[in-house]
């Protein structure tokens, strides 16, 4: 062969060599991207996530999502087969990349963080979640975002539904009260009917999530005094949300336990409010939290005198009955008291109550995790009633042990 001929051969091999190692390494990256994509794991893996993205119907955004309830509101979220999060929203991170705020989201959420835009996020999504301070849902809420989106608000600014009690309990003007008749209290066990209609919806907050349960039975029932109700409460530090505070700091909770708000929490009347409500009694009680080293759960005992004389089997049956078609409130058995580990990380309520003949009472007990049913969980259970979806979807969750 002529010198140039070989040259120019040789030449079309380099470039032929060229073309397929470009050609193979280009199918690696897309496998490898595609992979990464659906899923850090297995290839059903992968299947199963295209099929959840090819069969989505709701659009969700979340204002507040790098707080630690919006971070469990995506963490839930990501398992829901029937939501994909459009929005997550922050006033910190604008334009970061919500996994680099959450690395335990590194390759599973590939979203940046947008504004707290309410109106613009309205035009893009089915759902609004607001996981944001006190005030902030209750200042942006408008008829024209309620026409065109369901807002799950988990903040107390439509819990209460006396305008004046939430300013005097919460310190602050309530910028929509217009709205506070037609919300509905989101505790799903108790307000199903309603919470399936609503459009604004008030999630309940952690500790009354858990003292309502706890107590609602023998409320509704009549079988106890209600002003004579003592709840000690006790909740982890993620309670208290992200954003530092002296009192939360690692040296000042650990090995150490304090009562707070004392007979002056803001989450006294919202209790008051809904236990009035089911025994048609006006109640006044004595609320008092305590912050307890360790990063999720809340604890509730609450003591009341009995009206009449009853047994453990008559006051098993009551709880048994307003509880047993209920997948996320568990009735534990005879003797065996609720706690935290026992529901972390789930949407789990675990009730129980034990008898005192000595002094006429009856104690009542509940643990759940404050992020989960006290929170987010409860969020999306309510979010899934509001859309006509299985209660249950994205809730399935075991807890944790230990
Ligand atoms: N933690 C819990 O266990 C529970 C919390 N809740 C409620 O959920 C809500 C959020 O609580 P939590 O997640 O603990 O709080 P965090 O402090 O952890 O998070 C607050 C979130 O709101 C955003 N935010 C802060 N200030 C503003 C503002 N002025 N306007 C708009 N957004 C703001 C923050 O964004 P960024 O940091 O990006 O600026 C962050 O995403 C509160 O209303 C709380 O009462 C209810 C039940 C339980
Ligand atoms: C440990 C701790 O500080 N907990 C918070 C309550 C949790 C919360 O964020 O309030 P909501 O449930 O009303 O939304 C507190 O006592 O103020």
């Amino acid at each position: 062969m002529h010198n140039t001929q070989k040259n120019i051969h040789k030449g079309r091999i380099i470039i032929q060599k060229i073309c397929v190692f470009i050609l193979v390494k280009g199918k690696k990256r897309l496998y490898t991207k595609d992979y990464k994509q659906n899923s850090s794991i297995p290839t059903e893996h992968s299947i199963e996530r295209k099929e959840r993205i090819e069969r989505i119907m709701i659009k969700a955004g979340i204002i507040g999502a790098t707080g630690y309830a919006g971070g469990e509101l995506v963490r839930i979220l990501m398992g829901h087969k029937d939501v994909e999060i459009k929005w997550y929203g922050s006033r910190s991170y604008i334009d970061q990349k919500y996994a680099a705020v959450y690395q335990n989201m590194f390759q599973i959420v590939e979203d940046v963080c947008k504004d707290d835009n309410m109106e613009e996020l309205a035009d893009q999504v089915d759902v609004i979640f607001t996981a944001t301070p006190q005030g902030f849902c209750a200042s942006l809420l408008n008829e024209d975002i309620l026409s065109k989106v369901k807002v799950i608000d988990l903040s107390a600014d439509f819990r209460i539904k006396d305008q004046n009690v939430y300013e005097e309990w919460y310190k602050i003007e309530h910028k929509s009260p217009q709205f506070l008749p037609e919300a509905v209290y989101g505790l799903c066990e108790i307000n199903r009917e309603q919470i399936k209609g609503a459009r604004i919806l008030a999630n309940p907050g952690c500790y009354p999530t858990c003292s309502i349960l706890s107590i609602y039975p023998l409320a509704k029932e009549g079988l106890i005094d209600m002003n004579t109700l003592i709840i000690d409460a006790k909740s982890g530090t993620s309670g208290a949300g992200r954003g530092a505070k002296v009192d939360n700091l690692y040296c000042e909770v650990n090995e150490n336990i304090k009562a707070y708000g004392v007979a002056s929490h803001r989450h006294t009347p919202e209790i008051e409010e809904q236990l009035t409500y089911a025994s048609g009694v006006k109640t006044v009680l004595n609320f008092t939290p305590h912050l307890v080293p360790m990063n999720r759960g809340i604890l509730v005992t609450a003591y009341a005198s009995l009206k009449k004389e009853v047994s453990y089997e008559e006051v098993k049956a009551v709880y048994d009955r307003y509880y047993e078609n209920e997948q996320f409130v568990r009735v534990l058995e005879k003797g065996i008291c609720p706690q935290t580990k026992w529901v972390e990380g789930s949407n789990y309520v675990d009730v129980n109550f034990q008898l005192d003949p000595r002094t006429g009472r009856v104690i009542m007990m509940g643990a759940m995790d404050n992020l989960v049913k006290g929170a987010a969980g409860q969020a999306v259970q309510n979010m899934n009633l509001m859309f006509g979806l299985p209660e249950n979807e994205g809730l399935n969750l075991v807890p944790m042990f230990p």
